[in-house]
């Protein structure tokens, strides 16, 4: 980085924040705003601010120069970055990547040749950024929220590190999101198109398509995948207005990945894969880089391309993660333990693809722990699938519960006990702190109570959603510890997470036989929070 583009060291003005990564973290909190998302506040309001913002930061040339990627979708967007972000490195570019929510730490969001940006870094762009903004905003043009800036300061950092291709997902829908400020695009993409936000983006699908179509800018190719018929003709309208193609990816053929896998796990994948692959190609065309990455057979993937697709990396997606606990001491555990399975799913449609990515998972370790080398009666752990669960108030967790309860069941899966438990970090949490709740006694757990009783009254509608019928891999859960499988509760709720995890850790140490097959899922921040917590 230049000394122009680092912020001074110092101590700052008299009576000004410390230039400090932590101070740089309360700074931004405090542009979190307190209106509800639902009223609105994406609908353009005061869109053209960001423009302001360009000019104030002197970035407007600069930006136009940046080559990038956009990507808009209800599912699969920072999916699909990552995978194109990987490519586009292995094929020897320097890359910058733009994705949101983070989990754990807001450098997540910004990576520079796939790494989350360094603390140092962050800080010095973090302050350049924000000083000249405070200097100048007035009662017109007031501090940007929350998202912008950290758009605002992901444009900043890809010009200044002087990125080859930038990919910028967008935060939320399309046409108004603070990212939409990208005027000449190389190449944009729409992943899968489904119902969230629809408080903020429109009720129907159509609607929805249209406001994520707002991305498509003229003479700007675009991409999509396969979407129902509502949204792909309302992409198709918009683009035939712009005069632009609408191109659809059609999946990732498993048979071009060389008997290899995906970084990134789930039947799912395989669609974002093909979004991003030809984003990819597209993106070396447009910048004439394309010749000898490509060889004529067209037939076959590039072996660069290959490679970025299966060492792409995502957190809290598909995710397995064996207890740290547990594997530091696996010598006395035996074949028991610990694992989590991890995804942020918080939507109808990827509670479904989440559930049949558990019950496959869940059904292959079963495949691997009785291995048919290994004698029937030797100490082969029994399988037992816990679920944890929280989802945001705005969300009816009926929605939620009921495809992913149901398409485990359709797979042979069965949970022997859901654990709700409350977020342990505070919403819109932007620092690698943990805002632990100071008394877990005043905790509200109501809202846990709600989903508790969306639970019982989901297995009370179908009997078969519950481990009293266990069938398929956890017929093995059964044998010898039938006593406690029925005197199991089927839920409990937790006034913290620290304290599920506790009693997870216990009940696995009791039973060295057993091991815990845990899915955390129904919110981005309840895997986050997960993360933070085991890794400590
Ligand atoms: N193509 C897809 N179709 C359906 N569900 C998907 C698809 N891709 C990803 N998902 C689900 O959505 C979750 C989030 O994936 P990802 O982060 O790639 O999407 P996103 O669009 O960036 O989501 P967010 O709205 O949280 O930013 C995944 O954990 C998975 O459950
Ligand atoms: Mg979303
Ligand atoms: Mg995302």
């Amino acid at each position: 980085m230049s000394k122009a583009h680092m912020a001074s060291n110092g101590e700052g003005e008299p009576g000004s924040p410390a230039r400090t990564y932590e101070e740089a973290l309360n700074c931004l909190s405090s542009l979190i705003t307190r209106r509800t998302r639902a009223d609105g506040a994406n609908k353009g309001d005061h869109f053209d601010l960001m423009f302001e913002y360009l000019k104030i930061l002197e970035l407007e040339d600069s930006m136009s120069r940046l080559k990038v990627i956009h990507v808009a979708g209800t599912k699969g967007k920072g999916s699909t970055c990552a995978f194109t972000e990987s490519i586009l490195r292995n094929c020897g570019f320097h890359t910058g990547l733009f994705t949101s929510p983070h989990l754990i730490d807001v450098r997540e969001r910004f990576r520079l040749d796939g790494m989350d940006i360094s603390e140092e870094k962050f800080t010095a762009y973090f302050w350049w950024c924000w000083d000249i903004l405070q200097e100048k905003i007035n009662d017109d043009v007031p501090m940007p929220t929350y998202f912008r800036f950290l758009a605002l300061l992901a444009f900043k950092i890809f010009v200044a590190e002087n990125v080859d291709v930038a990919i910028v997902e967008v935060g939320l829908g399309g046409k108004f999101d603070a990212t939409n400020v990208i005027r000449t695009p190389i190449v944009c993409g729409i992943c899968s198109l489904g119902y969230d936000h629809m408080e903020i983006l429109g009720n129907t699908l159509g609607e929805i398509a249209g406001e994520k179509a707002g991305i498509f800018k003229q003479g700007v190719p675009a991409y999509t995948v396969s979407q129902p018929e509502e949204a792909m003709s309302s992409l198709k309208a918009k683009a035939s207005q712009l005069g632009i193609s609408l191109q659809v990816a059609s999946p990732l053929d498993r048979g071009l990945l060389d008997g290899q896998q995906l970084g990134l796990d789930g039947e799912h994948q395989y669609i974002n894969a093909g979004l991003a692959i030809s984003m990819s190609r597209s993106w070396l065309e447009r910048t004439g880089h394309s010749e000898g990455i490509f060889t004529q057979n067209t037939k076959s993937l590039p072996e660069q391309f290959i490679r970025g697709l299966t060492l792409s990396r995502l957190q809290g997606r598909a995710q397995i993660v064996p207890d740290p606990y547990f594997s530091t001491q696996s010598s006395t555990l035996g074949p028991g333990g610990l694992v989590f399975y991890l995804d942020g799913a918080h939507s109808p449609e990827s509670m479904v693809v989440c559930a049949s990515w558990f019950s496959n998972v869940a059904k292959e370790t079963a495949r691997y722990i009785y291995h048919p080398e290994q004698p029937k009666n030797s100490s082969s752990a029994r399988l037992v699938p816990i679920l944890i669960f929280n989802c945001m108030s705005v969300r009816d967790p009926q929605m939620l519960l009921a495809p992913l309860m149901s398409t485990c069941s359709y797979n042979g899966v069965y949970f022997h006990k859901a654990l709700f438990v409350p977020n342990q970090s505070t919403f819109n949490k932007v620092g690698s702190f943990t805002s632990t709740q100071s008394n877990p006694q005043q905790v509200d757990l109501s809202w846990q109570m709600t989903i508790q009783r969306v639970w019982k009254n989901t297995i009370n509608g179908n009997k078969g959603l519950i481990d009293d019928k266990v069938t398929g891999v956890n017929e093995v859960c059964k044998q010898g510890e039938q006593r406690n499988t029925r005197n199991f509760e089927n839920s409990a709720i937790f006034p913290s997470l620290a304290s599920a995890i506790q009693w997870l850790r216990e009940y696995a140490q009791q039973k060295r036989t057993i091991r815990l097959q845990v899915l955390v899922t129904g919110s981005l921040n309840l895997v986050g929070d997960v993360l933070r917590l085991i890794k400590k």
